[in-house]
């Protein structure tokens, strides 16, 4: 079975108390690696040598330096492309197509765009009369903020971990990754190619483990760890941003959604059709721009309905190693008995199931797996538990709506404010739409269509702080404004 260590100033080591926890495959709960479980001291000795590393031959490296080498980290990466893919497809059990256009790719591409951010960024100046008439020029000068604590979760690993990895490493920061308990692999397998390329010891390391009383609390608490970025569930920001307030550190967190899809009568029905399933059912619907409330104009309610249940039901479960499945299983047990315990939830509310709201019947040693229906509910009120809580499951409500500024209302109506995808053909509408959403992201037409140099990030109880392009720079670095007076 796999052996699994922490990596610290460039080696895997087992945890220091030889203590270990064991990683399942969603496809069928069978155990595939064996992790080491960091203990504070471990922690400790990560987050020294990320201290360490600061003041040895990376901080001394020129920014054109730190460049040339994320560009080669992108490259090793993408000559391991099979065994990254291999990697999450084991942690995740999602299919491979899914990891060979979407996620590994992002995970080289995360170090190429900001590597290219930092080597194009200008400094802000401003010029400034005095009383004696000769004036003052002011710079801003931008430092790395010091060892930056990750803690990644299990729905994206790879890409998820590396958006924050690239942009601290770009600004000259060294970095503490404590990946999701669910999955450690990919990030392991990075330790291989930072190794590989030369990126020297103690700037990128990894501690394993959970997160209350685990390595998580454990990165977060500790007082050498100089910022702290996360993604994950809201509930859990509250709790690291707490650690976080001990020393005043600063925090950049994207959290959880319940994302509402808007469908009008004049849209392109088949490109919404396939927008909205993608946007509900990729990936299992664990992605936190996902869509989990639909509303649709009343005039196309009941065929845009009929058209998504029958795109759901067509979908193929397997394992990503099984020619032709295209629908992975959950990540855990634990995760798989939370979205049916929605399914049973839905029923009570008193939803009509369209489609799905079980487990389908599976065979051999998948009938172990944790896999659920892609499922659709219409019928529930705005204030039901499962339209308002999010699910993270593929699942969505369906309501049909009347007018515009009710289905502003209704898509307003929550305490997330992560993203939206608007479908309709009236350009002057999907601005005044997007205007009116309170989300950090509209896709118009599309979903998740990424450009990297955008500002990515909730509002509300979804996220603080905005990742991406120079917006990453706010966050991984110090701006010091530096005034001479000529
Ligand atoms: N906004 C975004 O960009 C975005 C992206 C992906 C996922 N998400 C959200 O992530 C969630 C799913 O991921 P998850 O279940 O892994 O999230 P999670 O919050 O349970 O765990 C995320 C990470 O935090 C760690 N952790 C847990 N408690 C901690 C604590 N007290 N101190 C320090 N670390 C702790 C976990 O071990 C894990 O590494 C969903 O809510 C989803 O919406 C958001
Ligand atoms: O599941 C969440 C997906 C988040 C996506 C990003 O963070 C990204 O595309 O950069």
């Amino acid at each position: 079975m796999r052996q699994v260590n922490n990596f610290i100033n460039g080696e895997f080591q087992p945890a220091d108390s030889a203590q270990r926890f064991e990683k399942r495959s969603p496809v069928n709960n069978q155990v595939i690696a064996s992790i080491a479980e960091a203990s504070k001291a471990d922690v400790n000795r990560a987050v020294q040598a990320a201290q360490q590393a600061l003041k040895g031959p990376w901080g001394q490296f020129t920014t054109e330096q730190r460049v040339a080498m994320l560009y080669e980290v992108a490259e090793e990466i993408t000559r391991r492309f099979d065994d990254f893919v291999a990697a999450e497809m084991a942690d995740t059990g999602q299919p491979s197509h899914v990891m060979k256009q979407v996620f590994i790719p992002r995970g080289a591409a995360n170090f190429k765009i900001f590597a290219d951010v930092i080597k194009n960024v200008a400094s802000e100046s401003f010029q400034m009369a005095t009383p004696d008439g000769r004036g003052a020029l002011n710079y801003a000068l931008r430092v790395p903020k010091g060892v930056i604590g990750v803690i990644s979760p299990w729905n994206a690993p790879f890409m998820l971990m590396t958006w924050k990895v690239g942009p601290a490493l770009a600004c000259g920061n060294t970095v503490v990754v404590k990946p999701s308990e669910e999955t450690p692999l990919t990030a392991t397998l990075l330790g291989e190619v930072m190794n590989k390329v030369g990126v020297p010891q103690g700037v990128y390391n990894v501690v394993n483990g959970f997160g209350p009383d685990s390595a998580g609390a454990f990165v977060t608490e500790h007082p050498g760890v100089d910022a702290i970025t996360f993604t994950g569930e809201t509930k859990t920001g509250t709790a690291i941003m707490k650690a976080a307030a001990e020393g005043a550190r600063d925090v950049s967190f994207e959290m959880g959604g319940k994302n509402a899809g808007i469908i009008f009568a004049d849209c392109d029905f088949d490109a919404a059709v396939d927008g909205i399933f993608r946007s509900a059912f990729l990936n299992t619907g664990q992605v936190c721009l996902g869509t989990e409330r639909l509303y649709v104009e009343r005039p196309i309610f009941d065929k845009f309905v009929q058209a998504l249940k029958t795109k759901a039901e067509a979908v193929n479960y397997g394992a990503p190693t099984e020619h032709g499945s295209n629908f992975g299983p959950l990540i855990s047990k634990e995760h798989q008995q939370k979205v049916l315990s929605y399914y049973k939830l839905a029923v009570e509310e008193g939803a009509t199931v369209v489609t799905g709201g079980g487990v389908p019947d599976m065979q051999g040693e998948l009938a172990e797996g944790n896999w659920v229906q892609p499922t659709i509910w219409t019928g529930l009120n705005d204030n039901a538990r499962v339209v308002q809580e999010e699910i993270f499951g593929p699942c969505c409500h369906i309501s049909p709506f009347d007018r515009e500024d009710e289905v502003i209302a209704l898509a307003n109506d929550t305490e997330y404010g992560l993203s939206t995808t608007i479908w309709t053909t009236n350009l002057s509408r999907a601005h005044r739409m997007a205007e009116a959403v309170d989300v950090g992201i509209t896709w118009i037409n599309s979903w998740f269509l990424r450009d990297l140099r955008t500002p990515f990030g909730g509002s509300k109880q979804s996220g603080i702080g905005r990742e991406g392009g120079v917006h990453s720079l706010e966050f991984y670095t110090e701006m010091r404004n530096v005034c001479i007076k000529l």
